[in-house]
């Protein structure tokens, strides 16, 4: 079994090598997931990560409001924050850019969740400071929807204790409902 940050390092390398040829497209499973939800996070890309924003836009059009994550360091758990999609952003640790802190929180009914890797079966590889780990334990009834692009896949990642799986994960090529 190769170690989680081994597999973490060797994953950022083939999501930041791959082609980035196309936009996610929203299949209509995901406008389906819309109907009574009145919030989603979603998050601003950086770098090579597959970019949430045609579901942000949908959700927007649906009339939701939307939320971006809100972190300090590695250990301080992320908070949600509300977005209307024109007030500034500014940038944060690890060049993410982020709401005001005093931006109202939100409790989100569906995580739009950047992935550094997937398997079929929903687990997911982040950043490896628990922060969406955390976030999925604090808001539990949320729909956990990964974001990535395909060449992110890998055949099965050994999930730990506290790994809460997805619903669904969005590719570039696929919408993968485990
Ligand atoms: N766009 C985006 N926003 C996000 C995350 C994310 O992964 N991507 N997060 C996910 O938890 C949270 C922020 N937490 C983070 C924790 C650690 C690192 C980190 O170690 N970054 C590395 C390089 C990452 C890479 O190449 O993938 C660094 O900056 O050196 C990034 C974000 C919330 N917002
Ligand atoms: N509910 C939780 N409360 C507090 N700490 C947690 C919780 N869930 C996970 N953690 C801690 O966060 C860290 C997560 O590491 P892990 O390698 O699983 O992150 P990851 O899979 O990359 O996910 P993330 O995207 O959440 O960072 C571990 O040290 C774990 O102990």
């Amino acid at each position: 079994m190769t170690d989680k940050r081994a597999l973490r390092a060797r994953m950022r390398a083939v999501r930041d090598g791959h082609d980035r040829v196309r936009a996610l497209p929203v299949p209509a499973a995901f406008l389906a997931m819309l109907q009574g939800a009145r919030t989603i996070a979603s998050y601003m890309p950086v770098g090579a990560e597959a970019d949430p924003a045609p579901f942000t836009d949908a959700a927007r059009k649906a009339g939701l409001a939307v939320a971006l994550p809100h972190v300090i360091d590695r250990a301080t758990p992320l908070r949600f924050l509300n977005w209307d999609g024109i007030a500034p952003l500014v940038t944060g640790p690890f060049g993410l850019r982020q709401p005001l802190p005093a931006a109202p929180p939100a409790t989100p009914d569906i995580i739009l969740t950047p992935l550094v890797a997937f398997d079929a079966r929903g687990n997911r590889l982040g950043q490896g400071a628990g922060h969406y780990d955390r976030a999925f334990a604090e808001f539990p009834d949320a729909r956990r929807i990964g974001i990535a692009w395909s060449v992110q896949q890998v055949d099965a990642l050994a999930p730990d204790a506290w790994d809460i799986p997805l619903h669904a994960i969005a590719t570039e090529l696929d919408w993968i409902v485990p």
